[in-house]
């Protein structure tokens, strides 16, 4: 289903990406809060278990009753199975709620792009785009596994630890507290602001370099013709050596980091150790509890490791969420309405275009200005006009892809509905068919065309590839209809690629039909014989097609030319190129 609404979570908070897309995984706490609490407990069971083994094998050199122990080394085994046990549950949880919320994550942002496309979406680059579905939509994974799981793992170490050694003895524990701060927060935070920068610009510079792969897969036999595939590998190898560059950076920053939290810890094991040690000079501690404090303030510090490491990734996460709130945020071209007027397609339609104006940018001249146009239930109108006269926006302002702003576009059977009353995937349902960029997927011939019709039979399917004339051809492939084709259909010929693309608007069998152009970039003779076969295939249906073409349209019931956004002639059907067409206020209303 086509929605229209954001993100959830993504609109209002401009100013916090991060927060947004956190609130965007909100939904799967229930999974998550365990693989948090699984993750702490694993680190405080590996804690406790050296804390737990220092007390008993400084106990046990005193010589003590087996039962004063006893209690101490079932917690050793307890600890030491529990730890193995609760890592495994962590990585099993973890794993699993993450890839969950992101896999949902994934899905709520594709549908949200989806009323970007086609028009919405030029502003960003193919290959950017794609990192963005990818790349930063796998940010939300790092934000849960790398950052805020083992964030919550070494606060509860710290705290549990800071208590233990508060408890033994208040002034360690205050010592022991406060460097736990220093590593835990000062120098992740550091290493956070040191990164900040790097972690923005190599984001940019992982989608420069994916739109560049792109362009260079895309337009490799371009840039081998004109001699040009040195500039744009140059241009490639620039953007990876200042992505190493920043990684580079970055890895500094982090090792630094890492360094210091190693000093904190051995200044810390230290300090502790020499505070215990005065105490139990001066008889305020026992032994076994100077064993257990040097061995806490030692291990304390090894679930804050990762720390560093996740300051560094919440800079790209930071940066990948910004890049998805921008093109989230990017407005649809064309809302739907709050309350939508039902279309209904029990009757053959036709389509009443009046005084049409369509500006594809607001500072931009309009691309369509004052067109009006009678599509009658049945009938086939051919739509001809230079380069840019706007035949294409005038099909996409019928699908719902662009938005007019002045003039209607009415559409129905005996009562007419205005298409801005009613929603885009209404009115696609009712007026679809071979969008000027139309793609042949790389799947199956079959695959192919039912993707217009997943419930077709076999005998649609044949009806409608004999209709486009292209059955006989598919039947005698070797492996026929399970025939798989390449991406845009590059294992065919261009005819045989516009007729696949006929019969998949053929067999989606809308009550209006649009074709833009199925006939370009094919030679005269494959255009007309094409042509013809379309005029034949659609004899009845109502039917808008836009071509270049100048003759073969004897059989349109109406031919309609555009320049410049105007309607420049119109005329009854049986006419082609080379007779003169006869102004609009002259053709029978009827048509
Ligand atoms: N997404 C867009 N953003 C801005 N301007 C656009 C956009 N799409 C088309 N235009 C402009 O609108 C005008 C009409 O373009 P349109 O594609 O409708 O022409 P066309 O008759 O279909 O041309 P062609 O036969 O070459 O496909 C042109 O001036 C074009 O530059």
């Amino acid at each position: 289903m086509i929605r229209t609404a954001p993100v959830e979570g993504f609109r209002g908070l401009v100013r916090r990406p991060t927060v947004r897309l956190l609130r965007c995984l909100l939904p799967y706490w229930r999974r998550l809060v365990p693989a948090a609490l699984a993750a702490a407990g694993s680190e405080l069971a590996a804690a406790g278990l050296m804390a737990t083994a220092a007390w008993l094998i400084s106990r046990a050199a005193q010589q003590p009753p087996l039962a004063s122990v006893s209690v101490a080394i079932v917690a050793v085994r307890a600890l030491a199975l529990g730890r193995g046990a609760l890592r495994y549950a962590d990585r099993l949880l973890g794993h699993d709620a993450v890839l969950r919320a992101v896999a949902g994550f994934r899905t709520r942002v594709y549908e949200a792009l989806v009323p970007l496309a086609p028009a919405g979406t030029p502003a960003f680059r193919s290959g950017d785009l794609l990192t963005r579905l990818v790349d930063d939509v796998d940010a939300a994974q790092d934000l849960l596994l790398r950052v805020l799981i083992p964030v919550t793992a070494a606060c509860a170490v710290a705290a549990a630890a800071t208590g233990t050694a508060t408890v033994l003895l208040p002034q360690a524990g205050v010592v022991l507290g406060l460097l736990l701060c220093v590593a835990g927060l000062v120098v992740p935070g550091s290493a956070l602001l040191l990164s900040r920068r790097e972690g923005r610009a190599e984001k940019a510079a992982r989608a420069e370099l994916a739109a560049l792969t792109v362009d260079l897969t895309l337009g490799a036999a371009d840039l081998a013709a004109y001699a040009a595939g040195g500039r744009a590998r140059a241009r490639a190898r620039l953007a990876s050596a200042r992505i190493a560059a920043l990684e580079r950076r970055k890895a500094l920053a982090t090792s630094l980091a890492s360094g210091v939290v190693l000093l904190l810890q051995g200044g810390a094991t230290v300090g502790v150790t020499w505070l215990a040690l005065r105490a139990h000079a001066a008889g305020a501690l026992p032994a076994v509890h100077l064993t257990v404090l040097a061995v806490l303030a030692l291990i304390s510090f090894e679930a804050l490791t990762p720390l560093p490491a996740a300051a560094r990734r919440l800079t790209e996460v930071r940066a990948s969420a910004r890049r998805l709130a921008d093109l989230l945020d990017a407005p649809p071209p064309v809302s739907d309405p709050a309350v939508a007027a039902p279309l209904t397609a029990d009757e053959p339609l036709g389509a009443e275009i009046s005084e049409l104006r369509v500006r594809h940018r607001p500072d931009a001249p309009p691309a369509l200005d004052g067109v009006s146009l009678r599509l009658p239930p049945g009938r086939r109108v051919v739509l001809r006009g230079a380069s840019g006269s706007g035949k294409s926006t005038l099909i996409a302002a019928l699908m719902r892809f662009v938005p007019y702003e002045a003039g209607s576009i009415r559409v129905g059977g005996r009562e007419m509905r205005e298409l801005r009353d009613c929603t885009g995937s209404d009115v696609r349902r009712v007026i679809t068919g071979m969008t000027q960029d139309a793609h042949l997927f790389h799947t199956t011939i079959r695959a192919n065309l039912l993707l217009a019709r997943p419930g077709a039979t076999e005998a649609e399917l044949r009806e409608a590839a004999g209709r486009a004339r292209i059955l006989e051809w598919i039947e005698s492939l070797p492996d026929g209809w399970e025939t798989l084709l390449g991406g845009d259909g590059a294992t065919v010929s261009g005819g045989q690629r516009q007729r696949l693309l006929l019969a998949r608007a053929l067999l989606a069998d809308p009550p209006v039909l649009v074709l833009d152009e199925p006939t370009e970039g094919l030679d005269p003779d494959t255009a007309a014989a094409v042509l013809a076969d379309i005029l034949d295939a659609t004899r009845g249906r109502t039917t808008l097609l836009v071509t270049h073409e100048r003759s073969g349209l004897a059989a349109a019931d109406r031919v309609v030319t555009l320049g410049r956004g105007r309607i420049r002639s119109a005329a009854r059907g049986g006419i082609d190129g080379t007779q003169a067409a006869v102004p609009p206020q002259h053709v029978d209303p009827a048509l």
